[in-house]
This record gives C-alpha cells, structure tokens and sequence, in this order.
C-alpha cells in the first residue's frame, strides 16, 4: 500500500474524534498566540528602559502583569490540549486493536496458518504501540508546529518586513537537511520492525517448545540463530537512532547560521535608525521560535513515518480478505447421516491434496481416518468443520449441503477432542463450562463418565481449584477436554487421538471416556494407533490424499493390503 493511502485510512480513525482534534487546533492556537505575543511585550519592557536611570516603572509593571496573566493562559491551554490529544490517541489504538481481534475471529484460518502467531502478535501490540507514539507526537507537535509556522511568520511581517523575509528564505535550509536524513532512517526503521518481528516469532517458538528443545539437544543451535537476529535488531535500531539523531544537531547546526546573520544585519538597520533594540531581540525570539517546529516537524516526520509503515503492517491484517460471508440457513441435523461426494482440495494451488474423496456414513457411525503422517487426515477434518472450503465436490449432512448453511450452526453439530489440549488459566469448572451453566449434578455426572473426576476429586477445591497447562498431565488435560465436550451433548464427534505422550493407565481411562463420549454419536475418528480403532463402523484408510482401502477391521485385513501392513507393523511394535 502506498504512503498517502495508508495515510488517508489512518485518519479516518481519526475521524471519529474529529470533535477533540478541532478543540485540540483551536487550543495549539490559544498557546502559540500567547507564546508569540510574550516576546513582543518582552521588546516592549526593553524599549521601556531607555537608558541608566531611565526606566519607565509603571508601564513595565503593566507589560509584566501582562506577561504574567499570558503566561498562565499557556500553561493552561498546552495541558488541556495534551490531555486531548493523549484521549485521542489511545482511544484509536484502542480501536484499532479491537478491529484487529474482530478481524482474526473473521478471517480464514489459512491466513493465520501463512502467518503465525508472533507475527499477528508484533503487529497488534507493538506496531500498534508505534502507532499511538506517532500519532501523539503528531498531535501535539505537528500541529502547534505548523499554527507556530503560520502565526510567527506573521507577527515578524509587523515587525520588519526585510528580516522577516530573509528569516523565511533561510528556514527551508535546515528542513531539507532534515527530510534527507528521516528518509535514510525510515528505510533502517522499516528493517528494525521487521527484524522485532521475526525475534518475537522465534521467541515464542523457543520458549513454547523449551522442553523438545533441551531433549533435542538443540539449545546452542537455537542460542545461534536467536543471537544472529538479536544482532541484526541491533544494527538496525543503532542504524536507525543513528540517522535520526543527526536531524537535531545538524538543523540546529543551520539555525545558529541564520541567527547570526539575522544579528549582523539587524545591527545595520538599528544604526540606521530603521529598528530598535527591543524589536530585533523580538526578532530573534521569533527566529529561534519559527525554527524550532521545523525541528520538531522534521524529528516528528521520522516518527511518523515509522508509524505509517508499523499502520502498514496492522491494514494487512484489518484488510485481509474475510472468509466468505455466512448464509443465513441453520443446519438442522436429526439423523446426523454424512456423505462425501468428490471432494478435492489442494492447500496451494496445482498442488492436489485431497483428491476424489466420497463415502457414506450412517447414522451413529464411528469412521476411522487412517494413513501415514500428511497423507490429509486433518484437512478432511479442516474441509468437514469449513475451516477451509474445498475445491470440488460437496459435504451433505442429512441431505443439506455444508456449503449452504452458516459455518457458526455447522460447527454447533461437532465437539471436537484435538490432540493439542487447550486448558485456560481458570478454575476447573470454568474449563469445563465455558461460559455455559450446568447443575452441579450435571457437571459430576459427565466428569464421572469421562474418568476425570477421581483426580478432579482429589484437587484441593475441587471443580473450584485454579488450574493451568502445566498443572495438569497430559492425559488428566485430555480428561478434562473430553469432559467439555460431554458436557455440550453433541450431535457428532471429531477425535484425533492422542495417545502418544500419556500413560499406559490414563491411556486405558481416556479410551474409555471416548467411549463413552461417542456412544449413539456419529464420530470421525483420527487414529494415530490402530488398536484403538478395531470397532470401527468403518475405517477409511488414505494415502496422499486418496482413500486407498475402505471397510471394518477384518474387511481390510481380510484384504492383505496397505492397511493390513500397517496395522501388522504396529502390532509387531508392540510385541
Ligand atoms: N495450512 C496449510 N498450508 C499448506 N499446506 C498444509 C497446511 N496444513 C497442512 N498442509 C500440508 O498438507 C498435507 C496434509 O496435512 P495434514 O495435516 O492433513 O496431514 P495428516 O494426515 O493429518 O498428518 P499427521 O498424521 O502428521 O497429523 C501435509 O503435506 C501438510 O504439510
């Protein structure tokens, strides 16, 4: 997206504080104005002190309580205006954040699968956070800047034309100095962003997987590559606050140039009588005055420009195209019978995955997904639930098209028991509840069915004992998540097994509680180990992307084939 238009959506975030921004102008106005007027009556007291022993002390006392009462209107609209301005800048980050959390909920979860979770992280934390320290300084010093600019440059017109003129020439010098550096230090701020962005992405990628890390042996390794980016980050941001940090010295390198050619040639027209004293130290106020917002401006354009390329970053996310909109039929499921009907689906383009897929199945039916790692058992599961939508072909429960009802009532029908368990910092009850109400009865009753309550029992308050991930095993956070899902009484169930990292005595208990859980219910089933899968109504057993071999457990191994070797190769694991 080009400069001006990332500009042009910035503001209208600002649009709806268009009451505060105009209160805000009309108060940098109140304060420049009175800013500007001290210096003149500041020449006035000069000019009242005629010689030694000449002071006029009575019209000094006016021009001093004068100086005083302005003084104070100042102070008091430069608060106010601050005050203003922090409201407006953090109520539109606050804005902004709450469209991106909208956005992630509606967008497609491919792009949050391209993107990762350090980098919608970066962008609605700490790219927002450059957008609020942008923003604000633009507020307060842009703005008074440039109402600085305009009513000095009018003030000095009253004073002396000739000085004011040459003050004006001069002023553009150290601005240019100043745009030449902010455009060589936005390209190194662009780089220091990205550089941020892939360190917090590895971060959370260590951190999150520090024990696979320790077991693997992979820390030195890790160390390396997070201490190459640390690095990197580190010439990046030194590059940057290098280039910027010389806009300062070198404008006020210019300014001083200027201030003493204004005092040289002020001096000439003094001993020609065409100026007083006075009048040329309000001169010099008004020089030293109109330059310090091009200073400021110049050190603002750089912040800005640092804003407008992290606001880059956050409209990818605001702009992303949404999944596509929700039909307005309810799916309404009775039987809860499924049938594929030649369903392909390729992640990327001319790179077929699911290819051709069809099958029935009957009500109450539990079907087994089988097959080698990445042969597409969960993307069956992606195209069943519409997390992503298929390529050709159709999915119909009780005879409706998946495609033609809202995602919210297809997703209603499925409890979903996934291999990566999600426990929330909560009580156990809240984990189990999740927002709904049940009974107390309601609730032992479902724990007790799903083998969790023995070890629920034994908590310290029971269903009201604080728990997280790591104060659960791997199996008692599987307990608790099949529990869940008992509890929410679906129609139909999506379980992908995962029996790898528990117990063999909690793998017995969770076997049975999804027993219990698919019990009358139509269950797609992702087995990892084939044993558990000998009841099955059906297994399914694919190989890229296909189904090879369909039927029950004595079908397919009756038939001598893929799934025959497979499952005679896991039972000659285990023996
Ligand atoms: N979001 C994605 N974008 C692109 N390719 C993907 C995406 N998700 C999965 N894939 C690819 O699609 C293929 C099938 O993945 P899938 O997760 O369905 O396999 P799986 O059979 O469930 O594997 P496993 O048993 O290891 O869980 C893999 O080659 C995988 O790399």
């Amino acid at each position: 997206m080009k400069t001006s238009q990332t500009f042009h959506k910035l503001m209208q975030y600002v649009r709806p504080y268009w009451f505060f921004l105009i209160l805000s102008i009309g108060l940098a106005v109140v304060s420049v104005v009175t800013q500007l007027y001290i210096p003149i009556l500041f020449g006035q007291c000069i000019d009242c002190m005629l010689s030694k022993g000449h002071v006029d002390l009575v019209l000094l006392s006016t021009y001093g309580t004068k100086i005083g009462i302005l003084i104070l209107i100042n102070a008091a609209a430069t608060w106010v205006m601050n005050v203003m301005n922090n409201h407006m800048a953090y109520s539109i980050v606050k804005d902004m954040r709450a469209q991106i959390m909208f956005k992630i909920q509606h967008l497609p979860l491919s792009f949050l699968d391209d993107h990762g979770i350090g980098d919608i992280l970066g962008r609605m934390i700490a790219d927002v956070d450059q957008i609020s320290d942008g923003l604000l300084l633009g507020f307060t010093q842009l703005f008074s800047g440039i109402i600085t600019i305009v009513i000095t440059i009018l003030f000095m017109f009253r004073i002396h034309v000739g000085i004011s003129v040459l003050i004006v020439l001069m002023s553009p010098a150290s601005f240019f100095v100043a745009k030449w550096i902010s455009k060589h230090s936005y390209h190194m701020f662009q780089k220091m962003t990205q550089t941020r962005e892939q360190l917090t992405s590895y971060i959370e990628e260590m951190v999150g997987n520090e024990k696979i890390i320790q077991s693997f042996g992979y820390g030195q390794r890790a160390s390396q590559t997070f201490q190459k980016t640390n690095e990197d980050l580190q010439d990046y941001s030194q590059k940057a606050i290098f280039y910027s940090s010389l806009t300062n010295p070198s404008t006020r390198f210019m300014n001083s140039l200027m201030y003493a050619l204004i005092v040289g040639i002020g001096s000439i027209f003094i001993l020609q009588n065409a100026l007083t004293v006075g009048s040329l130290s309000v001169l010099l106020s008004y020089a030293n005055q109109y330059m310090r917002p091009f200073n400021d401006i110049s050190s603002v354009v750089t912040e800005f420009q640092n804003a407008l390329a992290c606001a880059n970053r956050v409209f990818e996310i605001i702009d992303a195209p949404q999944e596509s909109p929700e039909e307005p039929n309810t799916l309404i499921v009775n039987q809860e019978s499924v049938d594929w009907q030649d369903v392909s689906f390729s992640y990327v383009p001319d790179h077929p995955l699911i290819q051709h897929v069809s099958f029935h199945v009957e009500p109450g039916q539990k079907i087994a997904i089988v097959g080698p790692t990445g042969c597409g058992k969960t993307t069956m599961i992606n195209l069943l639930m519409r997390f992503y939508e298929m390529d050709e072909g159709a999915i119909l429960i009780d005879g409706t098209n998946i495609q033609n009802v809202s995602r919210h009532s297809l997703r209603q029908q499925f409890g979903m028991v996934l291999q990566d368990t999600w426990i929330k910092d909560a009580t156990v009850r809240e984990n189990l509840c999740m927002g709904r109400s049940y009974s107390e009865a309601e609730i032992e009753v479902a724990c007790r069915s799903c083998r969790s309550w023995d070890f629920i029992e034994k908590m310290p308050k029971g269903l009201d004992t604080k728990i997280n991930a790591h104060s659960l095993s791997q199996g008692q956070q599987q307990l608790l998540c099949i529990t869940r899902v008992m509890l929410i009484k679906p129609k139909m169930l999506i379980l992908d097994e995962a029996t790898s990292n528990i117990d063999t005595r909690t793998e017995v208990l969770v076997q049975q509680a999804f027993d219990t859980l698919m019990k009358g219910r139509t269950s797609f089933v992702i087995a990892h180990r084939l044993s558990t899968i000998i009841n099955a109504d059906q297994i399914l057993v694919m190989k890229e992307g296909k189904i090879i071999e369909r039927g029950t457990h004595d079908d397919l191994l009756a038939q001598n084939g893929f799934y025959a070797n497979l499952y005679n190769s896991q039972f000659e694991q285990v023996v």
